[in-house]
């Protein structure tokens, strides 16, 4: 079955017109805060996409909440509330990150009493020298590049409300995941995990990330449009590397500009894009919401799954 077949196809213009009143629109204050390095989201995309997306999620709550409280009173015993979890999907640099901190942000906004928190599945990654040991090196973001059983414990804990979960921290300016520094995660109402593997189906477990989602969106591009993004990254890490000797890219950031974009290319045709076309893309038929961008980040088509 062709995979566009279970969705509903919109137009920026229709999922617009699905905006109701009743969530304000971000001040230019709020925006700058979320802003991530490098970027230059609009206050158009919050006001036409990310207030709608908002109404939408609030709809998956609602269910949510009733089902889980209608199971407790089938099961005749107290079923403690559990957090609510989107999950957040798409190729390197297609932007799930930028996406992810506005919808922490449009969440926190609208459900003033509930506690949004927001991580990346990069703090599961294997630090550098394991994946030496496992000869995995340059297959970093492939899923045997990630510790799944860790991740899949992590989310049963939060599900299950233990409180001052301890998970990893990942940073792009050492390539690796940083020793003995943790983020924690305090009993949230609503979690978002944002990674390029979300929605994947782990080898050698029986359980699926996904199966703790309530919500996933997958943020979708034509490929060549996110290698341009990847580079564009590349270069602005680049630019901020240029002082700092601890930085990985300090090297390429400090010697001839045409090898640094060489090597980035390469990473990307050998890597990113390799990992996009294999293990990424199969499955973004999973997602409840595909959000797609064309040139200059601009979401074009939005859709959402049917059944
Ligand atoms: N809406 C947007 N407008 C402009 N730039 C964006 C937008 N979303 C992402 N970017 C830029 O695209 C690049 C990749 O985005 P990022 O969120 O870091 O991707 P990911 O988390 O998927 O790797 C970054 O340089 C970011 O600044
Ligand atoms: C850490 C990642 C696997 C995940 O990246 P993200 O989309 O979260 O930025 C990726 O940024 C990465 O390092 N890929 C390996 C090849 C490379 O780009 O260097």
């Amino acid at each position: 079955m062709d995979e566009r077949t279970n969705y509903y196809h919109l137009t920026r213009d229709e999922w617009r017109s699905f905006y109701r009143n009743g969530i304000a629109p971000l001040s230019d204050t709020e925006l700058q805060q979320i802003k991530g390095f490098n970027d230059q989201i609009s206050l158009q995309d919050v006001q036409e996409i990310y207030i709608p997306l908002t109404h939408l999620i609030h709809i998956y709550m609602k269910e949510y909440d009733s089902l889980h409280l209608s199971k407790g009173l089938f099961m005749q015993e107290f079923a403690p509330p559990a957090p609510f979890i989107i999950g957040v999907a798409g190729s390197v640099a297609v932007g799930k990150s930028t996406t992810a901190r506005l919808l922490q942000m449009m969440l926190s906004r609208t459900f003033k009493r509930r506690n949004v928190q927001l991580i990346t599945t990069d703090g599961f990654l294997y630090p550098t020298d394991e994946l030496i040991k496992r000869d995995i090196l340059d297959k970093k973001g492939f899923p045997e590049s990630y510790d799944m059983e860790r991740l899949l414990n992590f989310l049963n804990a939060v599900k299950n409300g233990e409180d001052d979960l301890k998970i990893p921290k990942y940073s792009h300016e050492i390539y690796d995941i940083i020793p003995d520094e943790f983020e924690l995660i305090t009993q949230p109402d609503i979690l978002i995990v944002e990674g390029i593997n979300v929605l994947q189906l782990p080898a050698n477990q029986q359980i699926y990330v996904s199966d703790f989602f309530d919500f996933s969106v997958f943020v979708d591009a034509e490929p060549d449009l996110i290698e341009s993004w990847y580079l564009e990254r590349f270069e602005a890490l680049l630019n901020l590397a240029k002082d700092d000797k601890t930085n990985y890219y300090y090297e390429y950031a400090n010697g001839p500009r045409d090898a640094a974009l060489g090597f980035a290319k390469k990473i990307w045709q050998d890597v990113n894009l390799k990992n996009l076309e294999q293990f990424i893309l199969p499955t973004r038929s999973r997602a409840d919401v595909v959000i797609h961008k064309t040139n200059n980040h601009t979401i074009d088509e939005i859709s959402l799954r049917k059944f």
